[in-house]
């Protein structure tokens, strides 16, 4: 018998399928204390939850008997995964079940702003006849940007085009062919997008990236009188900042449904003027609530007993001896995804990927896995790996071609890797060189030898006397030491382009990466991060 715990409220839809399923039993156990949670989780072979219960690394720890981990809804922010991959614990979730409520409730929020439902409910109800207090605002004509143009927001706009708004949206991933195809005006930073917008709306995970995404600095950036609205995840607006925008004038809406703690039933907004808030109801709709039910104990139960695993958004069991195998070459991929999606810096359409030499007969698909890894790992939060990473790359329009041929170019095995986005097309080539050293070893057609490892500067620049030196110079007036530095030219001649990479001790300033883009003879110079050794994600330790 295989035992689940049911540890939120889920549709009922779902708790039939866990009565009709064969070598099945479960258990509903909500709300519990976390000492509770922690020992009553090691009596289950499988979870299932919303956003309710929290499964935190003191609660995971040490539990031996936990296999899966099923979120009924798409954030996976409750769940540490980390802790749960440390012990072996698949998490999947239910990335389309409620993207469409999710998409509703958001507009519904907007509607709500714009026509001050809550608030002109609320003085009926208490007895006055306010007609002239509660004038609105029509979507018709004005503009909606979105942040994050993922399922979500995807919906989002096409609902805003309905009712003859404008959109102009902001993502990493977003193309101008796809903004062309969506009928969106595409922004190239976050920036672009806050001096044109009437409605703000948020659809991204809250990474370190989106958190505070309107803070104090970006206040007056706002187009005066605009509204805003959080579907997504508590913390990305900073609550301070809608505060005094509302105070000020410069905010005249505010509409949340997530918080940056939850439950929150205490927030400095709550009662203001212009603010409408929800307890996290996006996906509170019963159509989603049973299709999340209803497909999550699917996962559950084709996992427990087929083995089958579907939406993991954490590191998939591999066996222990291809991984060992493949584990040099998959860092390689990794690293250059990294940095190719620095490099390359917009959105992105095509991929090809082409493996030479030894590797080329291996199993290339975990490379190509763990290329788009680190290609989009940046703007997803982590709920990436090598299971789920070519599905999410290919659902975001990206289109992906591979090669393999077993003939070896100057190394045993290499991997390329070109992506072109927009008017931009950046390759850059790859391999070990020594026991797990990644090597950049091609950068734009210019051949080279740099660690890949780290912070590293790159810059284009022509193949002239002088220009390395005025590069070293910039970092010692900064004060920033140079541990490794290559460079590279795609012909034998001096005089045409060249490639410089520098591995830098420190994060260089931007004034400094500004000195280095005003040397004569540099066309281009770009900070890249990439992870050290400490830091590569679990299925690479
Ligand atoms: N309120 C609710 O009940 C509810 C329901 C469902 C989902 N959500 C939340 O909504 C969010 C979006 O869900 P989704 O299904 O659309 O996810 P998704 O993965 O399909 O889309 C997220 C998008 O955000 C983009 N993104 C990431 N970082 C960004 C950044 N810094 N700037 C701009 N864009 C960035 C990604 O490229 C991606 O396209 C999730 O956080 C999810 O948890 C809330
Ligand atoms: O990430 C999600 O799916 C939403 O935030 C919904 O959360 P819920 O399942 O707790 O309603």
């Amino acid at each position: 018998m295989y035992r689940i715990i049911v540890l939120d409220d889920i549709a009922q839809e779902g708790l039939d399928l866990l009565d009709a399923a064969d070598g099945i039993e479960y258990e509903i156990r909500k709300g519990l204390p976390v000492d509770e949670l922690r020992s009553a989780l090691t009596e289950f072979d499988g979870a299932i939850l919303r956003s309710g219960a929290k499964l935190t690394a003191e609660v995971l720890e040490g539990n031996r008997r936990l296999k899966a981990i099923v979120r009924a809804g798409v954030g996976t922010d409750n769940i540490d995964k980390v802790a749960a991959t440390r012990q072996g614990i698949v998490v999947m979730n239910t990335p389309t079940g409620n993207t469409v409520s999710t998409a509703e409730h958001a507009f519904a929020l907007m509607l709500a702003l714009s026509r001050n439902v809550a608030a002109a409910n609320q003085s009926l109800v208490e007895g006055r006849w306010d007609r002239k207090k509660y004038m609105g605002t029509q979507l018709a004509g004005k503009t909606l940007g979105i942040v994050g143009m993922g399922r979500i927001g995807r919906e989002v706009a096409s609902r805003a085009m309905a009712f003859d708004m404008q959109v102009a949206a902001y993502d990493p991933f977003l193309s101008d062919e796809q903004a062309q195809k969506l009928g969106v005006q595409r922004c190239e930073t976050i920036d672009d997008l806050l001096g044109l917008v009437d409605y703000l709306t948020v659809h991204t995970p809250l990474t370190d990236e989106t958190r505070g995404l309107i803070g104090k600095s970006r206040l007056d950036k706002l187009k005066p009188g605009m509204r805003v609205i959080n579907a997504a995840r508590g913390g990305i607006y900073d609550t301070d900042t809608l505060v005094e925008g509302l105070k000020n004038g410069q905010i005249a809406g505010v509409a949340l449904d997530v918080y940056e703690s939850e439950p929150c039933t205490d927030s400095p907004l709550f009662g203001m003027p212009g603010v409408v808030c929800t307890p996290h109801l996006g996906a509170s709709t019963e159509e989603a609530q049973t299709q999340v039910a209803v497909e999550g104990v699917h996962l559950l139960i084709d996992f427990l007993t087929t083995g089958e695993i579907k939406h993991a958004v954490n590191v998939a069991a591999l066996d222990p001896k291809t991984l060992a195998e493949m584990r040099g070459f998959m860092d390689v991929a990794y690293r250059l995804g990294i940095m190719l999606s620095q490099w390359h810096g917009g959105g992105i359409d095509t991929v090809k990927l082409t493996f030479r030499g030894e590797v080329a007969g291996k199993n290339t698909k975990l490379l190509t896995n763990a290329f788009c890894v680190g290609l989009l790992e940046r703007a997803l939060d982590g709920d990436i790996n090598i299971v789920n990473a070519e599905v999410l790359l290919r659902e975001r329009g990206i289109e992906l071609t591979e090669e393999s041929h077993r003939e070896m170019s100057a190394f045993a095995s290499s991997i390329t890797a070109e992506v072109e986005g927009g008017d931009r097309k950046v390759t850059a080539g790859g391999t070990m060189l020594g026991h797990n050293m990644p090597r950049l070893v091609v950068l734009d057609g210019q051949r080279l030898e740099a660690f890949l490892d780290g912070g590293m500067l790159l810059f284009s620049h022509q193949d002239v006397p002088g220009i390395i030196g005025k590069v070293g110079n910039v970092f010692g007036q900064h004060n920033i030491n140079i541990a490794q530095m290559a460079v590279g030219r795609s012909g034998e001649q001096a005089g045409g382009n060249a490639i410089g990479v520098l591995n830098l001790d420190t994060v260089p300033t931007p004034e400094s990466i500004d000195a280095v883009q005003a040397v004569e003879g540099i066309s281009q110079a770009r900070f890249v991060q990439l992870p050290s050794a400490g830091s590569l994600p679990t299925w690479l330790q």
